[in-house]
Order: structure tokens, then C-alpha cells, then sequence
């Protein structure tokens, strides 16, 4: 009785946070509107130095400091109530009383998402801790590569000998790749080996290891004779779905296949004429295939580049989904993304740090955490969009979920998910399956737009979470301290900033469209909810205050304009103040985390970076999409790494191997702010006007220093990795552009 009365799982209001952020949040506020009665006094005063040029500079810094207002705003949504949770695993209710769970992985690209790792991924999710016969996994090809059906096979064989040891030696790490790179002793420490004797588990080891290198010759062989080639066909091919069993009769399995969960390959049909709308249709079809296989309850969906690193997910994740608190309206319980290949001084911010150990923790304490794409586990009958009981009418629900009645059938009973297996020896039912796997399946239905996950956006996991938290759902943010999922990150700047073009992008086009979260959000969904959907949304609108305070203090300083009050004034306090208060709560969050001074650093830069390059053009791609005049694409980041590159991110030194297009915005603002600043100086020095001008020399200062890298990389470095010279020439004329532009605008001379 006791037992039962105790929970499954806890969640921890963090008080001090809480006293911190709102503290902060009142004096910052109090600071903010004292500067935006300062600018809207000026307007109103007649004073000797207003001008037209000075006038227009005041407006436009304005506008850049109330947009910033505005974001700072929205920002404080999910520091108002941050949670922690605790999940109790051994408190769950007997095996056989767990309810299934199917398993999503997708791939898109042998080339750029190595074979051998995508089923590292899939090897890790079939030996999660939990009953086998009770887990299905279910692998998106959407490259339709032959290579990785050819992976698929062999990895199950590898997988009959990889889970009987994991499960014999109690192996947390039980993704293979990752298992043998951390060989050392921290990892058997850490691993334990459940009271075997250590000379059965390092003989064990040494067999198992010995048939993972096996595993990966014998597909890397089968990449090098060519038969994976499928780059004409990844575009053009029909679908296929198989249930894996493996290749080798003769081996000696320590397995039966009882023990081994369903393994399912699924290349969708793929036609130049269909749109198939990227990662969103690719899990709608699983939804559809898993849906008349398996169709489990809940669905935990991993990207290729993702594997499980702790077992114990599946459990604790039915810790929410099973607790009769949250369980009615939990939609999906969200774990973090965490990456194996960060290096040590993490130089582009690719923890994401703010976003995994500050906003998210800060929305559980709301109605729950956005959809982070990968790493979820989602209660398969909050994707119906809606709710489908044994009555529904038939005619109503095909409407909605398209023609096949098979999958209707097994929808409308949702209740039994673990007697619809079919091992499918029935040609009926493949054709079925290949039906629901056809590119034509989803016209006419309302796949993407109400059921499944949605297609509005190329952020897909953004937006279909959104639409969750609208129909009253909720969701759990869950971050364990030994992470359950490790992914791969994008370590060179070339990928980052393609990456975080296309999701600001997908935000930014969320935001323009009829759902932009402050409007059709706050609606439906608590207004602090909306607001931190919002801050998502807008966040790639920082170009706009980033471009300007990136130039307009610079080329008014040279021509000496003043936008800021006198350093004398007590105005100019305030001033320092919003600026110095942001910096130090930004770095008390980062230091709060665990994290280093070096990582406020790095991700101050980041946010600059980015904010005058992959949010500009992501933020223009979402205009041209919303204008009709640009079709939507979703280029997978690539996963395979290059040496050099490799060394130059563990060395902490950037690389600059990119685009113009995205050099060159960023070299143009750092010599335009370098001559903007020696002009400042000598200005200063032959006129004396530090008084009016000190302020605006700082926050130029400021800017130099922090972008440190990049003058670093276009005068001192001579490496591969460096600024091409020829860029900065053509940024030293587009700087040249800039200043007389706009010192024919503002110049007072
Ligand atoms: O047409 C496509 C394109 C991509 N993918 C898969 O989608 C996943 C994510 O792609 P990736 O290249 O790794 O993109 P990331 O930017 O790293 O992914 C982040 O951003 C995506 C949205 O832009 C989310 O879907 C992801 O979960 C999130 O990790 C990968 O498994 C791909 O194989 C497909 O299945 N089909
Ligand atoms: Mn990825």
C-alpha cells in the first residue's frame, strides 16, 4: 500500500533562482524605463545640438534599444518559475505492466550521416533498458540507400551478441562506437561489471569488440564497392519496408530472437513531383507503418546523429507518462541534447547552453518545454490531433488520416497497442504498408497540417510542439545528471551558420505566419507560455537592434554625433547600468550552470555572430517564404568530421572556411568598428569631446574586443583556416560603402 502512495516522480521549485531572476527582473526594468523616458524627453527638448542627422540617429537607436526592450522582455517568461524533477525508475510498475514503446530514427544521407553511425544510434536504442519484445524500432531511410538496408542487417546480427553482453555485464554506455572510444578506466568504473568476474568480462569484451570491427568492415566495404551509391536515387525511388532479421544463420548467437526487439527498415517513396516535406514526413510515415505494426503507445523519436547513452530513458520517461498526476494531459516528456564532440573550450557555443540548462528548465515550470526534435518521448495520441475513441465515424477519420482502413482500425484501438504486432507474412499486408509509405498517401488528408507532425515550418519539432501546448497539452523537461542521449554538434563554423540559417528560419517564419505565438498563442496558452514561444520565434530578429548597434554608434562617433548622455550626467548611469546588468546576469546564469567564464565569452561572441549573419538570412528566407518567392529546404548538417578542421576546433582556434555571404557581413562590421573607433579617438584627442563621446567608444571597444577571432583571422593568421585576404577587401569596400553612406546621412559637417 505504501508503495503504491508514494510517487513516481518529483518536481523541485528552484527558489533561488526564482528570487534572483525577479529581483533583477524589477531593477532592469526600473533601469530600462528610465533610458526610454531619457529618448522620448530628448524628442520633446529643444537643445542646441539637435540636428536632422542627430535626430535621425536618436531614431534609429531607439528603435534598436525598444526592440531590445522588447526580446529582453520576453526573455524573463521562462525565468519566472524555473523547476527541477526527480524520476523514481524502481517505483515503476512491474515489466510486464509497462506499456510498449516504438522507436523513431531518421536518416536522410549515407554521405553525410556516416552508415556505421546511424546504426551506433539504432544499436543503442534497441538495448534500452527495458523489455525487449516491448520496444520496436523503426529506422526513416530517406535516402532510399541500399547501403544503409545492407547496415541495417548487419547491424542486427551484431546487435544479437552486443545486447546479451550489455544486459550480462550491466554496460551503461551501450552504444557500441561509444563504448570502445571511452575504453579507458574511468568507463569500466563507471560501467561496473555486475559481480562477473573481470577476466569473463575482458575476454567477453574482447570477443564482443572483435565482431564490432567486424560489423563496421563489413559495411565500410560495402561503401567502397560501390553498391551504396544511391545519389541519383535519393530523390526518385519506391518505398520499402522490411523487417530486419538479420543475415548470418551460422553464427553463433548467444540470443534468441525472442529477446531481440522488432527492427524495421522504412524507405518512404520519394517522387521529384511530391513535395515530402524533410523530417516531418518522414516520421508521419512512420507513424502510419509503425501505426499498423506496432502501434505503440508512446514513441520516442531520435535523430541519426543521436544516440541512447543511458538505457534507463525508457524508464524514467514512463515515470511522467505513467503518473497519474500529469499523465492525462502529458503530451511528451523532452530530454536534453547533449553532444560527445564539444571540445573542451566549446569555442561556437554548440552546447547551447542557454537554450538546454536555462529556458527549457525555466518552461517546465510553465506548461512544459518546447519540442527539441530528437530525444522525446511522445504519447502517440496527442499526434491525432484529435481525440479517437471505438465510435468515431470511419468516413470522418479517413478525412483526416487518409485512405487505409487497416490504419484506421488500429487507431481506433488505441488501447491495445501490444496485440496488433503483425510480423507481416501476409502479401496483404505489405501492400498495406507500402501504401502508407507511398508519396501520394497524405493528399487530401490533413497529414502535416493536424495530425502527425506539422509541415508549416522547417523547424518542425518547434512548431508541432507549439500546436501541442495550444490544444491544452502539456510536456516535461527531464535532465538527468547522466544525459541520456549524446549527439553529434556542429563543429565548424561553415555548418553552424548554414544550421542556424535554416532554424531561423523555420522560428522566423512561425512567428510572420498566422501563428505567431503573441497572438494565436496567447489564446490558447498561458501568456507566459506564449511569450517564451515567442522569444523562440522573434529570436532571429536580434539581427535587426545587432546591424544597427553594429554601425550606427560607430559612424556617428566618427563624425562625431553623441547618442549617449554625457558621462557626467546621471543619465549615463542608467545606461550603464541596463548594459552591465544584462552582462553580469547573463554571466551568473553561465557560471550558475557549471559553466566557465570562457563559455559567457564564447557565447556573447556566438550571439553577435550570428546575429549579423545566420539570423539575417534566415530571417530574409522566412520573408521570401511568407512572400511566396522561395520554397522551403532542409539541407542536413554533416556529420562526417574533417581532420584538419577537427584539430583546429580542439585547439579551440576558428575556422573560417565559409561562405562570403557569411564572412563578409562579419569582417565588414569589425573594420568598420575599428576605423570608426581610431577616427573616435583622434577626434576626441584634437576636439576634447570625451564627455559627450566616452560611452560610445566603450560599446565600439566592446564590440573589438569581442570579435578578437576575427581581426585575429583576417590580419595574424596565415593557416588555411584564416580570413581569405580577397574577403577582406571586399569588405573593406563594403565598409568604405557603408561609412560614406552614412556619413552623407548623418554627417553634420
Ligand atoms: O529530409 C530530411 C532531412 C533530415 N532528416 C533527418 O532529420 C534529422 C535532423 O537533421 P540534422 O541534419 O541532424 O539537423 P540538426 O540541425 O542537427 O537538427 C536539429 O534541428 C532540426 C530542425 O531543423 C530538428 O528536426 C532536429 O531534431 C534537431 O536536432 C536527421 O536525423 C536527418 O537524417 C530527414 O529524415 N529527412
Ligand atoms: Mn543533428
Amino acid at each position: 500500500m505504501e508503495r503504491r502512495s508514494r510517487p513516481l516522480s518529483l518536481c523541485h521549485v528552484n527558489t533561488k533562482s526564482i528570487v534572483i531572476n525577479r529581483t533583477h527582473m524589477l531593477i532592469h526594468a526600473l533601469a530600462i524605463i528610465v533610458l526610454i523616458h531619457f529618448r522620448v524627453s530628448y524628442f520633446f527638448t529643444e537643445t542646441s545640438s539637435r540636428s536632422k542627422p542627430t535626430i535621425l540617429a536618436w531614431v534609429m537607436i531607439f528603435l534598436a534599444e525598444l526592440m531590445l526592450s522588447f526580446f529582453w522582455l520576453l526573455n524573463q517568461a521562462h525565468r519566472w518559475r524555473p523547476v527541477t524533477r526527480t524520476a523514481f525508475p524502481e517505483r515503476l510498475p512491474e515489466d510486464g505492466k509497462l506499456p510498449p514503446i516504438d522507436v523513431f530514427v531518421c536518416t536522410a544521407d549515407p554521405d553525410k550521416e556516416p552508415t556505421v553511425d546511424v546504426m551506433n544510434t539504432v544499436i543503442s536504442a534497441m538495448a534500452l533498458d527495458y523489455p525487449p519484445e516491448k520496444i520496436h524500432v523503426y529506422l526513416s531511410d530517406d535516402g532510399g540507400s541500399p547501403l544503409t538496408l545492407y547496415g541495417m542487417r548487419e547491424a542486427y546480427d551484431f546487435a544479437r551478441r552486443w545486447l546479451p553482453f550489455c544486459k550480462r555485464f550491466g554496460i551503461k554506455t551501450r552504444c557500441p562506437k561509444a563504448y570502445f572510444r571511452d575504453d579507458g578506466d574511468d568507463e569500466e568504473d563507471d560501467d561496473g561489471v555486475d559481480g562477473k568476474s573481470s577476466d569473463e568480462y575482458d575476454s567477453e569484451k574482447r570477443k564482443v569488440k572483435e565482431k564490432y570491427e567486424l560489423f563496421k568492415a563489413r559495411v565500410n566495404r560495402y561503401r567502397a564497392s560501390g553498391h551504396g551509391d544511391s545519389c541519383l536515387s535519393s530523390r526518385d525511388h519506391p518505398s520499402t519496408v522490411e523487417v530486419i532479421r538479420g543475415s548470418s544463420a551460422d553464427e553463433v548467437v548467444q540470443a534468441d530472437k525472442q529477446n531481440m526487439p522488432l527492427l524495421v527498415y522504412v524507405a518512404r517513396e520519394k517522387r521529384p513531383s511530391h513535395h515530402h516535406h524533410f523530417k516531418a514526413g518522414a516520421l508521419n510515415v512512420l507513424l502510419r507503418v509503425s501505426g499498423v505494426m506496432s502501434n505503440s503507445p508512446y514513441v520516442l523519436v531520435m535523430d541519426c546523429d543521436m544516440y541512447c547513452n543511458d538505457p534507463s530513458s525508457a524508464r524514467q520517461a514512463m515515470c511522467f507518462h505513467l503518473d497519474p498526476e500529469i499523465s492525462p494531459s502529458l503530451s511528451f516528456v523532452q530530454f536534453p541534447q547533449r553532444f560527445h564532440n564539444i571540445s573542451e573550450k566549446d569555442i561556437y557555443d554548440g552546447k547551447l547552453r542557454s537554450y538546454y540548462w536555462t529556458s527549457l528548465c525555466g518552461m517546465d515550470g510553465l506548461k512544459g518545454p518546447v519540442l527539441s526534435g530528437t530525444g522525446f518521448y511522445i504519447k502517440r495520441e496527442s499526434l491525432n490531433g484529435k481525440s479517437i475513441h471505438e465510435g468515431t465515424d470511419v468516413m470522418d477519420l479517413m478525412k483526416l488520416f487518409g485512405n487505409s482502413k487497416e490504419f484506421i482500425k488500429y487507431l481506433q484501438q488505441n488501447d491495445q497497442p501490444s496485440k496488433n504486432i503483425i510480423l507481416g507474412d501476409s502479401a496483404a499486408f505489405w501492400r498495406e504498408a507500402q501504401f502508407l509509405a507511398s508519396c501520394g498517401y497524405e493528399s487530401g488528408t490533413k497529414w502535416g497540417q493536424e495530425v502527425g507532425f506539422l509541415y508549416q515550418s522547417v523547424a518542425e519539432d518547434y512548431f508541432t510542439g507549439f500546436t501541442l501546448h495550444c490544444k491544452g497539452w502539456t510536456s516535461v523537461y527531464y535532465s538527468p545528471l547522466r544525459p541520456q542521449f549524446m549527439g553529434t554538434s556542429t563543429t565548424n563554423l561553415n555548418d553552424l551558420l548554414i544550421q542556424g540559417t535554416r532554424w531561423s528560419s523555420g522560428l522566423a517564419e512561425v512567428g510572420f505566419s498566422g501563428f505567431c505565438p503573441l497572438i494565436y498563442g496567447s489564446l490558447r496558452m498561458p501568456i507566459l507560455q506564449s511569450m517564451c514561444y515567442a522569444e523562440l520565434a522573434f529570436f532571429p530578429l536580434f539581427c535587426l537592434p545587432i546591424c544597427i548597434f553594429a554601425t550606427i554608434p560607430q559612424i556617428c562617433l566618427l563624425n562625431g554625433i553623441a547618442i549617449y548622455p554625457k558621462v557626467s550626467s546621471t543619465y549615463s548611469m542608467v545606461f550603464s547600468l541596463v548594459f552591465v546588468s544584462s552582462l553580469c546576469k547573463h554571466l551568473y546564469e553561465v557560471v550558475a550552470s557549471g559553466h566557465s567564464v570562457r563559455a559567457f565569452i564564447n557565447e556573447q561572441r556566438m550571439w553577435m555572430i550570428r546575429s549579423v549573419t545566420s539570423h539575417v538570412y534566415g530571417t530574409m528566407d522566412a520573408t521570401l517564404k511568407q512572400l511566396g518567392m522561395r520554397k522551403a529546404s532542409f539541407s542536413p548538417t554533416n556529420k562526417a568530421a574533417d581532420d584538419q578542421q577537427s584539430k583546429r576546433y580542439e585547439m579551440g582556434v576558428f575556422d573560417f572556411q565559409t561562405s562570403t555571404m557569411f564572412l563578409a557581413p562579419m569582417v565588414t562590421a569589425v573594420i568598420l568598428n575599428a576605423a570608426c573607433f581610431v577616427g573616435g579617438i583622434t577626434r576626441a584627442l584634437l576636439l576634447g569631446c570625451w564627455d559627450q563621446l566616452l560611452m560610445q567608444m566603450v560599446l565600439v571597444l566592446f564590440v573589438l574586443v569581442m570579435s578578437y577571432p576575427v581581426t585575429e583571422g583576417m590580419v595574424l593568421r596565415t593557416d588555411k583556416g584564416r580570413i581569405p585576404p580577397s574577403v577582406s577587401l571586399v569588405s573593406a569596400t563594403l565598409c568604405l560603402a557603408l561609412l560614406s553612406l552614412g556619413s552623407a546621412f548623418l554627417g553634420t559637417e
